[in-house]
């Protein structure tokens, strides 16, 4: 049986703002994020299973990405809790702000990497992770490839 890609592609709103950086990113801000998950694997070829002809149902594969990520990120903002925007973040929260804090500067690499890992603790046995795309702007996108990080 081959192989094939599925893919599935999300939207989320999140801000963030990059601790240190020496542009106007430095600044709380917040971008309309799309994120397209690859998974890979071959077609359930039991006729009598109710998945048949599929690598993993869409639904199945929105459950994760939306619990793992889309439910987490969407209107929240982002901060590295190892800089002081850790006093940022928890002013915001004691005023009922929805903040995430990381262990990881935000950028779209980082994230994406987060992202990686989050979803492959997630897919069953017979499926892989085969790459991520995020896109933080029109512009800009950082991708995630399984088979450049064996
Ligand atoms: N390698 C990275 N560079 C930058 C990141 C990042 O995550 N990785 N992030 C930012 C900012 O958060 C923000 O995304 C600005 O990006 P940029 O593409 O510079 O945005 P513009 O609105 O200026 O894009 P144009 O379409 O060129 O107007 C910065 N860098
Ligand atoms: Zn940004």
């Amino acid at each position: 049986m081959s192989n094939i890609r599925i893919t599935k592609q999300f939207s989320f709103e999140t801000g963030h703002a990059l601790y240190g950086y020496d542009g106007k990113c430095k600044n709380v801000h917040g971008h309309s994020y799309k994120l397209s998950v690859t998974v890979i694997g071959t077609p359930i070829t039991d006729k009598t299973n109710v998945k048949y002809g599929m690598v993993i149902d869409f639904s199945d594969l929105k459950k994760i990405v939306k619990e793992e990520i889309v439910n987490v990120f969407d209107h929240a903002t982002v901060f590295n809790k190892n800089t002081p925007h850790i006093e940022l973040a928890k002013e915001l929260e004691d005023r009922g702000h929805n903040v995430m804090l990381v262990d990881y500067q935000p950028t779209s690499e980082m994230m994406i990497i987060d992202f990686a890992k989050k979803i492959k603790n997630r897919l069953p046995e017979h499926i892989d992770l085969h790459s991520l795309k995020l896109q933080e702007t029109e512009t800009s996108f950082a991708e995630w490839f399984a088979y450049d990080n064996i």
